[in-house]
């Protein structure tokens, strides 16, 4: 997800969206839904993981965040690899 809030935008505004945005991704990884969520060094963009249950689901979930108007999102859909040691991907 990068992240173009217009340099002209209301700075009081985008606080407000932000915070809204961090509470929300907050509830949503304590969910499990938001499994990993990690910024791209030296980019207002973040590397997430979700873990949903339908492309509508994943879709439902990103076009509600606060800043999504505001975001480029590329999605790539990740299945689980036969040498995961890792019993909860999946
Ligand atoms: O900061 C971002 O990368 C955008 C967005 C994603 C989670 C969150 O709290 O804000």
């Amino acid at each position: 997800m990068d992240v173009r809030i217009p340099p002209d935008f209301d700075p009081i505004r985008a606080d407000e969206l932000k915070s809204v945005e961090r509470e929300r991704a907050q509830a949503l990884q304590k969910q499990g839904k938001w499994r990993h969520l990690w910024r791209i060094a030296g980019q207002y963009s973040n590397i997430s993981i979700f873990d949903v249950e339908t492309v509508q689901e994943l879709h439902d979930i990103v076009s509600t965040l606060p800043l999504f108007p505001f975001m480029d999102i590329a999605v790539t859909p990740l299945c689980r690899h036969p040498s995961s040691i890792r019993e909860d991907d999946r």
